[in-house]
Protein backbone atom coordinates (compact mmCIF):
# COMPACT_ATOMS: atom_id res chain seq x y z
CA UNK A 1 0.00 0.00 0.00
CA UNK A 2 1.35 3.36 -0.83
CA UNK A 3 0.27 6.01 1.20
CA UNK A 4 -1.94 5.64 4.27
CA UNK A 5 -1.78 4.16 7.53
CA UNK A 6 -0.60 1.38 9.74
CA UNK A 7 -3.53 0.22 10.70
CA UNK A 8 -5.23 -0.21 14.20
CA UNK A 9 -4.48 -3.96 14.64
CA UNK A 10 -6.67 -6.95 13.87
CA UNK A 11 -8.79 -4.03 12.72
CA UNK A 12 -9.58 -5.57 9.19
CA UNK A 13 -10.19 -9.08 10.73
CA UNK A 14 -10.64 -11.05 7.37
CA UNK A 15 -8.03 -9.60 5.92
CA UNK A 16 -5.17 -13.05 5.90
CA UNK A 17 -1.51 -13.18 4.51
CA UNK A 18 -0.85 -15.56 2.02
CA UNK A 19 2.80 -17.21 2.35
CA UNK A 20 4.25 -19.88 0.14
CA UNK A 21 7.55 -22.23 1.68
CA UNK A 22 11.13 -22.01 0.49
CA UNK A 23 14.03 -23.51 2.15
CA UNK A 24 12.40 -23.98 5.74
CA UNK A 25 10.78 -20.75 6.01
CA UNK A 26 7.37 -19.14 4.80
CA UNK A 27 7.28 -15.71 2.83
CA UNK A 28 4.38 -13.45 2.48
CA UNK A 29 3.55 -13.52 -1.13
CA UNK A 30 -0.26 -12.13 -1.36
CA UNK A 31 -3.04 -10.79 0.76
CA UNK A 32 -6.47 -12.78 0.91
CA UNK A 33 -10.08 -12.80 2.35
CA UNK A 34 -11.38 -14.89 4.81
CA UNK A 35 -15.08 -15.97 3.48
CA UNK A 36 -16.16 -19.18 5.32
CA UNK A 37 -14.00 -20.53 8.29
CA UNK A 38 -12.77 -23.15 5.57
CA UNK A 39 -12.72 -20.79 2.58
CA UNK A 40 -10.33 -17.82 1.98
CA UNK A 41 -10.92 -15.54 -1.36
CA UNK A 42 -7.56 -14.40 -3.50
CA UNK A 43 -6.41 -13.49 -6.85
CA UNK A 44 -5.76 -16.17 -9.41
CA UNK A 45 -2.45 -14.48 -10.36
CA UNK A 46 -1.33 -15.23 -7.02
CA UNK A 47 -1.43 -19.05 -6.52
CA UNK A 48 -0.53 -19.74 -10.84
CA UNK A 49 2.52 -21.08 -9.82
CA UNK A 50 2.30 -24.76 -8.05
CA UNK A 51 3.55 -23.89 -4.39
CA UNK A 52 3.20 -25.51 -0.77
CA UNK A 53 0.64 -22.35 0.60
CA UNK A 54 -0.05 -21.42 4.14
CA UNK A 55 -2.51 -18.84 5.29
CA UNK A 56 -2.36 -16.57 8.41
CA UNK A 57 -5.19 -15.78 9.98
CA UNK A 58 -5.33 -12.64 12.80
CA UNK A 59 -1.78 -11.27 11.86
CA UNK A 60 -0.82 -7.48 12.18
CA UNK A 61 2.70 -7.63 12.13
CA UNK A 62 4.05 -10.51 9.09
CA UNK A 63 7.43 -10.77 11.16
CA UNK A 64 6.83 -11.16 14.45
CA UNK A 65 4.37 -13.89 16.20
CA UNK A 66 2.01 -11.27 18.57
CA UNK A 67 -0.04 -14.69 20.17
CA UNK A 68 -3.28 -13.95 17.90
CA UNK A 69 -2.28 -15.63 14.52
CA UNK A 70 -3.74 -18.76 13.39
CA UNK A 71 -1.35 -20.99 10.94
CA UNK A 72 -3.42 -23.56 8.30
CA UNK A 73 -2.65 -25.17 5.94
CA UNK A 74 -4.38 -25.13 2.18
CA UNK A 75 -5.87 -28.46 0.80
CA UNK A 76 -6.61 -26.77 -2.41
CA UNK A 77 -7.21 -24.38 -4.89
CA UNK A 78 -9.73 -23.08 -7.01
CA UNK A 79 -8.84 -21.13 -9.85
CA UNK A 80 -11.38 -18.96 -12.31
CA UNK A 81 -11.61 -21.59 -15.23
CA UNK A 82 -11.57 -18.47 -17.68
CA UNK A 83 -8.58 -16.95 -15.89
CA UNK A 84 -5.24 -16.24 -18.29
CA UNK A 85 -2.20 -15.92 -16.48
CA UNK A 86 -0.73 -13.83 -20.13
CA UNK A 87 -3.61 -11.11 -19.70
CA UNK A 88 -4.67 -9.66 -16.68
CA UNK A 89 -6.47 -7.49 -18.17
CA UNK A 90 -8.77 -10.23 -19.17
CA UNK A 91 -10.20 -10.88 -15.78
CA UNK A 92 -11.32 -13.24 -13.90
CA UNK A 93 -8.16 -12.69 -11.45
CA UNK A 94 -9.81 -14.32 -8.56
CA UNK A 95 -9.32 -17.84 -6.98
CA UNK A 96 -10.29 -19.88 -3.98
CA UNK A 97 -8.35 -21.52 -1.26
CA UNK A 98 -10.08 -24.39 0.66
CA UNK A 99 -8.19 -24.60 4.06
CA UNK A 100 -6.61 -27.75 5.46
CA UNK A 101 -8.74 -26.82 8.57
CA UNK A 102 -11.31 -24.50 10.10
CA UNK A 103 -10.49 -21.10 11.41
CA UNK A 104 -11.47 -20.30 14.94
CA UNK A 105 -13.64 -17.31 14.76
CA UNK A 106 -12.64 -14.26 17.46
CA UNK A 107 -12.42 -10.81 17.98
CA UNK A 108 -9.19 -11.30 15.48
CA UNK A 109 -10.47 -13.28 13.09
CA UNK A 110 -13.71 -12.68 10.88
CA UNK A 111 -15.39 -13.78 7.92
CA UNK A 112 -15.84 -11.05 5.30
CA UNK A 113 -19.12 -9.62 4.03
CA UNK A 114 -19.58 -10.42 0.12
CA UNK A 115 -21.83 -8.16 -1.82
CA UNK A 116 -24.99 -9.25 -3.37
CA UNK A 117 -24.73 -10.61 -6.89
CA UNK A 118 -24.50 -7.90 -9.55
CA UNK A 119 -23.57 -5.11 -7.06
CA UNK A 120 -21.64 -1.74 -8.72
CA UNK A 121 -21.03 0.90 -6.06
CA UNK A 122 -21.23 4.42 -7.46
CA UNK A 123 -18.88 6.67 -7.97
CA UNK A 124 -16.69 8.03 -4.76
CA UNK A 125 -18.14 5.21 -2.53
CA UNK A 126 -15.78 5.34 0.19
CA UNK A 127 -13.45 2.75 0.33
CA UNK A 128 -10.09 1.74 1.94
CA UNK A 129 -7.14 -0.95 0.79
CA UNK A 130 -5.65 -3.15 3.46
CA UNK A 131 -2.22 -4.98 2.33
CA UNK A 132 1.13 -5.82 3.13
CA UNK A 133 2.24 -5.19 -0.13
CA UNK A 134 4.76 -2.38 -0.81
CA UNK A 135 5.07 1.04 0.46
CA UNK A 136 6.81 2.59 -2.50
CA UNK A 137 7.27 1.53 -6.42
CA UNK A 138 10.20 -0.52 -6.42
CA UNK A 139 10.14 -0.66 -2.48
CA UNK A 140 9.52 -3.20 0.50
CA UNK A 141 6.74 -4.92 1.68
CA UNK A 142 5.16 -3.22 5.44
CA UNK A 143 5.98 -5.12 7.98
CA UNK A 144 2.49 -4.26 9.91
CA UNK A 145 -0.56 -4.19 7.76
CA UNK A 146 -1.54 -0.96 6.16
CA UNK A 147 -5.11 0.55 4.79
CA UNK A 148 -5.39 3.30 2.44
CA UNK A 149 -8.51 5.31 1.38
CA UNK A 150 -9.61 4.37 -1.96
CA UNK A 151 -12.52 5.82 -3.38
CA UNK A 152 -14.39 4.16 -6.27
CA UNK A 153 -13.75 5.35 -9.48
CA UNK A 154 -16.18 4.68 -11.64
CA UNK A 155 -15.74 2.11 -14.67
CA UNK A 156 -17.26 5.47 -16.97
CA UNK A 157 -14.43 7.31 -15.92
CA UNK A 158 -11.46 4.20 -14.93
CA UNK A 159 -12.00 3.00 -18.75
CA UNK A 160 -11.81 6.23 -20.45
CA UNK A 161 -8.44 7.75 -22.44
CA UNK A 162 -5.92 8.72 -20.20
CA UNK A 163 -6.84 6.68 -17.33
CA UNK A 164 -6.97 2.46 -18.42
CA UNK A 165 -9.27 2.91 -21.48
CA UNK A 166 -10.24 -0.99 -22.39
CA UNK A 167 -7.31 -2.61 -20.57
CA UNK A 168 -10.36 -2.17 -17.70
CA UNK A 169 -13.35 -4.55 -18.16
CA UNK A 170 -16.50 -3.89 -16.18
CA UNK A 171 -16.42 -7.13 -14.51
CA UNK A 172 -13.45 -4.94 -12.35
CA UNK A 173 -13.62 -2.24 -10.01
CA UNK A 174 -11.13 0.97 -10.11
CA UNK A 175 -10.15 2.85 -6.71
CA UNK A 176 -8.39 5.51 -5.88
CA UNK A 177 -5.85 6.98 -8.26
CA UNK A 178 -4.22 9.81 -6.49
CA UNK A 179 -1.16 9.08 -4.15
CA UNK A 180 -2.97 6.07 -2.55
CA UNK A 181 -2.45 3.00 -3.88
CA UNK A 182 -2.06 -1.00 -4.12
CA UNK A 183 1.27 -1.98 -5.11
CA UNK A 184 2.89 -5.75 -5.02
CA UNK A 185 2.96 -7.70 -2.07
CA UNK A 186 -1.11 -6.46 -1.68
CA UNK A 187 -2.62 -8.39 -4.75
CA UNK A 188 -5.33 -10.91 -3.92
CA UNK A 189 -6.15 -8.94 -0.18
CA UNK A 190 -9.68 -7.18 -0.03
CA UNK A 191 -10.84 -3.69 -1.34
CA UNK A 192 -13.26 -2.61 2.16
CA UNK A 193 -16.28 -0.51 0.95
CA UNK A 194 -18.34 1.00 3.41
CA UNK A 195 -22.14 0.25 1.85
CA UNK A 196 -25.14 1.40 4.42
CA UNK A 197 -22.60 1.35 7.49
CA UNK A 198 -21.17 -1.99 7.04
CA UNK A 199 -17.87 -3.05 5.55
CA UNK A 200 -17.96 -5.26 2.28
CA UNK A 201 -15.22 -7.01 0.24
CA UNK A 202 -16.14 -5.46 -3.41
CA UNK A 203 -12.78 -5.73 -4.50
CA UNK A 204 -9.88 -8.73 -4.86
CA UNK A 205 -6.79 -6.70 -5.62
CA UNK A 206 -5.62 -7.34 -8.64
CA UNK A 207 -3.47 -5.03 -10.93
CA UNK A 208 -1.58 -1.34 -10.97
CA UNK A 209 0.48 -0.04 -13.79
CA UNK A 210 3.73 -1.35 -14.76
CA UNK A 211 5.45 2.36 -14.99
CA UNK A 212 4.47 2.54 -10.98
CA UNK A 213 1.75 1.47 -8.11
CA UNK A 214 0.99 5.29 -7.84
CA UNK A 215 0.42 6.42 -11.30
CA UNK A 216 -1.75 9.23 -11.98
CA UNK A 217 -4.86 8.42 -13.42
CA UNK A 218 -4.12 4.85 -13.52
CA UNK A 219 -6.32 3.43 -10.10
CA UNK A 220 -5.70 0.34 -8.75
CA UNK A 221 -7.70 -2.04 -10.69
CA UNK A 222 -10.12 -5.13 -8.55
CA UNK A 223 -11.39 -8.10 -9.66
CA UNK A 224 -15.19 -7.46 -9.09
CA UNK A 225 -16.37 -9.57 -6.39
CA UNK A 226 -19.99 -9.20 -6.84
CA UNK A 227 -19.88 -10.31 -10.56
CA UNK A 228 -18.12 -13.55 -9.31
CA UNK A 229 -20.65 -14.82 -6.22
CA UNK A 230 -22.22 -17.79 -8.57
CA UNK A 231 -18.77 -19.12 -9.43
CA UNK A 232 -17.78 -18.86 -5.95
CA UNK A 233 -21.29 -20.80 -4.44
CA UNK A 234 -20.85 -23.19 -6.97
CA UNK A 235 -17.20 -24.07 -5.54
CA UNK A 236 -18.23 -23.58 -1.87
CA UNK A 237 -21.45 -25.10 -1.87
C1 LIG B 1 -1.81 -4.04 -20.00
C2 LIG B 1 -2.23 -5.07 -18.98
C3 LIG B 1 -2.21 -6.45 -19.58
C4 LIG B 1 -1.34 -4.96 -17.76
C5 LIG B 1 -1.74 -4.10 -16.76
C6 LIG B 1 -0.97 -3.95 -15.61
C7 LIG B 1 0.20 -4.65 -15.45
N1 LIG B 1 0.89 -4.42 -14.27
C8 LIG B 1 1.99 -5.07 -13.84
O1 LIG B 1 2.58 -5.92 -14.47
C9 LIG B 1 2.46 -4.69 -12.43
C10 LIG B 1 3.96 -4.61 -12.32
C11 LIG B 1 4.41 -5.74 -11.45
C12 LIG B 1 3.20 -6.61 -11.16
N2 LIG B 1 2.07 -5.80 -11.53
C13 LIG B 1 0.80 -5.94 -11.15
O2 LIG B 1 -0.06 -5.13 -11.42
C14 LIG B 1 0.41 -7.18 -10.32
C15 LIG B 1 -0.31 -8.17 -11.20
C16 LIG B 1 0.56 -8.64 -12.34
C17 LIG B 1 -0.19 -9.63 -13.20
C18 LIG B 1 0.55 -9.90 -14.50
N3 LIG B 1 1.61 -10.87 -14.26
N4 LIG B 1 -0.49 -6.76 -9.25
C19 LIG B 1 -0.09 -5.93 -8.31
O3 LIG B 1 1.05 -5.48 -8.24
C20 LIG B 1 -1.13 -5.50 -7.28
F1 LIG B 1 -1.43 -4.22 -7.50
F2 LIG B 1 -2.24 -6.21 -7.39
F3 LIG B 1 -0.63 -5.65 -6.05
C21 LIG B 1 0.64 -5.51 -16.45
C22 LIG B 1 -0.16 -5.68 -17.61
Amino acid sequence: VVGGEVANPNSWPWQISLQYQSGGSFYHTCGGTLIRRGWVMTAAHCVDRSMTWRVVLGDHDIYNNEGKEQYLGVSQVYIHPNWNTNNVAGGYDIALLRLSTDAVLSNSVQLGVLPPSGQVLPHNNPCYITGWGRTQTGGSLSAQLKQAYLPVVDYNTCSSSGWWGSTVKSSMVCAGGYSESGCQGDSGGPLNCSVNGQWVVHGVTSFVSSLGCNTYQKPTVFTRVSAYISWMNGIMG
